[in-house]
């Protein structure tokens, strides 16, 4: 008898507890799963699903989230096509993030990115769409971005012969020199090593950029971050920090081994720089010492922590190539692939190359790189038409309270908003021939787009030549206003230089069609294409 009831008092107590976990769990979720705001009141696109219904309840989205791995490019340009043009928001799905995107009109732009950091955050978004917090947690221990305006202050002119030396050496490394054979080369992952050591060159100098196990380091820690960061997105929420911690150990083991490179580096820039030395110190030239000398200015001990700062540094390095590579990938590819390649462009990139080069003695500066239009309308067309994520400018609502747009919607604290970038740039009534790669558009045609003539530079020829660099409201691959990509004229430069190189020292086989891109969610990727190449001859 006695050993029954204690027998049935052990199985409550088990029950108890068993309710007690399944509680804190529940409740564990429930916080954990507050920033997936759903704002009400907004059309959802896809607006068919199964039953024909709306993603109106929890099972609805599900089936809406796991549908946008396939079709989130065709969401956007179906919600663009629907809604944006009546000047209406809509709601789509994320596969990668599981949180619904508000995607505001064309008509809005200018609202979202006038908006204040205290009502949309750019960061807040950076963070959870990469999953920084785990992948670079100590890179974003700071009370100030001041990243941004070390990058802004970034004397390129005093950089380009480094940048140069770079493009040289990496793609002679990874192209080879023989100019007997073609040889196949992956463009993706050639010109990734290219891009690591011309970032490394202007993040950190020589002779670290030089080292192989940083270089290394860091190709390995940019080639990891974003799909780890999508399977820890995709993992629950309860299981997050297990999962994260389990996939990120790697991602922490090259950022020690960076870190402890750079930590010197940092520390005695932060011992040489105080701020009454700094008057008296030649001007900072790469991206570590710009940071460090805006570090040591800070009152907040967090902004001055060496390893958060190597941290910042790499987590930028990822930033800057990633995004580096992916122009440069669909850049290479949209030239060599018809149209352009029947239309003979390369050849005229040669041609507009080796002019330049000689005008100068084959010496790079920034005058120099200033003339290659033909090349830089090649790179500005390429982004236009082949831009590697559907969906831009995103933020993430942080005003307590909530916002309401301009056409009377409100959408709530949390609420994640962004512009449809892609269908803007095919959009017929924006761009003539939207849907064709036509290389010399920004060099020959002023009226490419009435919206851009907002920091136009003509060109020479007064073509009315747009630059690579200029955002527009028509032109958003950089996003635009307040928190358009600080780094452009730094990738602007490295893109025109590897093009230029390529084209004076490379024959490429032109490709038949245009190779797909790998696509999933809002996401389109260069898919391991390759090109047949041989260096050439004839170049000095
Ligand atoms: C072709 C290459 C690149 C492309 C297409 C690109 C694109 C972008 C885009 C779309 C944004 C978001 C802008 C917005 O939401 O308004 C952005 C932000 C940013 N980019 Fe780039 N980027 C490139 C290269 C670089 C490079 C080389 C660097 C560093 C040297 C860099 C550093 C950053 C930073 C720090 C931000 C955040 C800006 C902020 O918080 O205000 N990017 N970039």
């Amino acid at each position: 008898m006695e050993g029954l009831r204690s027998c049935s008092s052990i199985t409550t107590t088990c029950w108890i507890a068993a309710l007690i976990c399944i509680l804190a769990a529940y409740v564990y979720h429930r916080r954990a799963t507050a920033w997936r705001v759903v704002p009400k009141g907004i059309p959802w696109v896809p607006t068919a699903l199964l039953w024909n219904k709306w993603p109106s309840n929890s099972y609805t989205q599900v089936q809406a989230h796991l549908r946008d791995f396939r079709s989130g490019t065709d969401f956007v340009k179906e919600g663009y096509e629907k809604y944006s043009k009546e000047n209406k928001p809509f709601l789509v799905p994320s596969f990668v993030t599981w949180q619904p995107e508000a995607v505001l009109p064309p008509s809005q732009i200018r609202w979202l990115v006038e908006q204040p950091d205290a009502v949309l955050s750019i960061d807040r978004c950076l963070v959870k769409d990469l999953e920084f917090l785990y992948t670079a947690p100590a890179a974003w221990s700071f009370t100030r971005p001041f990243h941004v305006e070390a990058i802004n202050k970034l004397r390129l002119d005093s950089l380009v012969d480094d940048m140069a030396e770079e493009v040289r050496a990496g793609i002679d490394q990874h192209w080879g020199l023989d100019t007997e054979e073609w040889a196949e080369v992956n463009i993706e992952e050639t010109m990734l090593h290219v891009l690591v050591r011309i970032t490394t060159r202007v993040f950190v100098g020589p002779p670290l950029c030089h080292n192989e196990e940083f270089t290394s380091a860091v190709a390995s820690f940019i080639e990891g971050l974003s799909a780890r960061a999508i399977f820890i997105s995709l993992a629950p929420e309860l299981l997050r920090p297990l999962v994260a911690w389990y996939l990120t150990r790697d991602l922490k083991r090259w950022n020690g081994i960076c870190a402890e490179h750079m930590i010197p580096l940092v520390e005695k820039e932060m011992l040489h720089r105080r701020p009454s030395d700094q008057k008296t110190m030649p001007p900072p030239k790469t991206l570590l010492e710009q940071l460090s000398r805006l570090a040591v200015r800070s009152t907040h001990a967090k902004d001055r922590d060496a390893f958060s700062l190597s941290s910042r540094l790499l987590a930028l390095n990822f930033v800057a190539v990633h995004t580096s590579n992916h122009a440069l990938i669909n850049g290479l590819v949209d030239i060599v692939s018809p149209p352009a390649s029947t239309e003979g462009v390369f050849a005229d990139l040669r041609a507009e190359a080796e002019r330049v080069s000689n005008q100068h003695q084959g010496k790079w500066s920034k005058a120099a790189i200033g003339q290659l239009f033909k090349i830089d309308s090649a790179l500005r067309e390429s982004l236009r038409i082949s831009t590697f994520k559907a969906r831009g400018v995103e933020r993430i609502i942080v005003k307590k309270g909530g916002v309401v747009l301009p056409c009377g919607q409100y959408l709530p604290e949390g609420t994640k908003v962004g512009l449809p970038v892609l269908p803007i740039h095919q959009d017929p009534e924006i761009y003539d021939d939207a849907n064709t790669y036509d290389a010399f558009r920004f060099y020959r045609n002023p009226k490419v787009a009435p919206a851009e003539a907002h920091g136009r530079t003509e060109s020479p020829a007064g073509s009315g030549h747009v630059e690579l660099i200029n955002t527009s409201e028509t032109f958003l691959a950089f996003g635009h206003g307040r928190h358009a990509c600080p780094g452009r004229f730094v990738a602007a430069y490295e893109l025109k230089l590897i093009i230029a190189y390529i084209a004076m020292h490379y024959d490429i086989e032109p490709l038949k069609l245009r190779p797909e891109n790998a696509k999933f969610s809002d996401f389109s990727v260069g898919n391991m294409h390759t090109l047949l190449i041989r260096r050439r001859k004839v170049a000095a």
